[in-house]
């Protein structure tokens, strides 16, 4: 029988272990992921959080543990449409416009007709829709990345790294698309190496050499450490860390 709790629960990862070339880069991550909320995989470069993406949604190879995702195991063939990814290199076709991309998309994936109009606003490409992908800046390109994952209606939005490159109003109105996704009752998760960005994020997962360092929210990673920003917080908690594994 299903628990009740279990509707809530978007990722379940048990023992999650990733092995790539020698090294073992993902260490035994057991947690939930909620639905309805942002939740930031935040750490430095390297740490691990692209292959912790790559995990839940089924991309990553030599995984050990249990990966459940919306009740099922990562990249089961009914995840397809209801669950979205867009990577760091934007996975679109530089020969074609925007507009067409989406529309390619679009009905891959079986989404309604005027969805790639819809996303298009979403992203604020409407004035470079009808540009062909190779004449924009990287994150333009980025966006329609961004655009394409958000197609259809996912359940969960897996996002790495969607506002490098992005100038600070642009990066702001993203997060505000997110909480309102995640409002509506998407997971998203997004990975970030900008400490300044896990105040937008509802819960936050510090990611350091393949392990949860801490898992908390904005304003307990704040007060808990007594930090003026989120970048001193972070520096704060791995001091802590490794002065509790010495
Ligand atoms: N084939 C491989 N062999 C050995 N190590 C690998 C291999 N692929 C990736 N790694 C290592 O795995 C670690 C985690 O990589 P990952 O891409 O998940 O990090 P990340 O936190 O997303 O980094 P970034 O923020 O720079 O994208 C890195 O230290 C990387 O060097």
């Amino acid at each position: 029988m299903k628990h009740a709790s279990d509707d809530a629960v978007a990722v379940r990862l048990s023992g999650l272990t990733v092995k790539r070339g020698h090294r073992e880069v993902l260490s035994g991550l057991t947690l939930d992921i909620a639905v309805g909320k942002v939740t930031g995989v935040l750490g430095p470069s390297g740490c691990g959080k692209t292959t912790l993406l790559r995990s839940i949604v089924g991309a990553q190879a030599n995984v050990g543990g249990d990966v459940r995702v919306l009740g099922l195991p990562a990249g089961s063939r009914e995840l397809r449409t209801r669950v979205a990814y867009a990577t760091q290199a934007a996975s679109v076709y530089d020969d074609l416009s925007v507009m067409q991309n989406l529309g390619f998309f679009a009905s891959a994936l079986g989404a309604p007709k005027g969805d790639a109009e819809r996303v298009v606003d979403l992203v604020g490409l409407r004035n470079e829709a009808k540009q062909r992908v190779e004449s924009l800046s990287g994150g333009q390109r980025n966006r329609v990345s961004l655009a394409a994952a958000l197609l259809g209606s996912p359940e969960l939005i897996v996002l790495d790294e969607p506002t490098v490159g992005l100038d600070p109003v642009l990066r702001a109105e993203l997060w505000d698309l997110f909480a309102r996704l995640a409002g509506e009752g998407a997971a998203l998760i997004v990975s970030s190496h900008v400490m300044d960005e896990a105040l937008r994020c509802d819960r936050l997962l510090l990611l350091r050499e393949g392990e949860v360092i801490a898992d908390t929210t904005p304003h307990a990673l704040l007060s808990d450490t007594g930090a003026p920003d989120p970048e001193s917080a972070f520096l704060e908690v791995i001091r802590a860390h490794e002065g509790g594994a010495s």
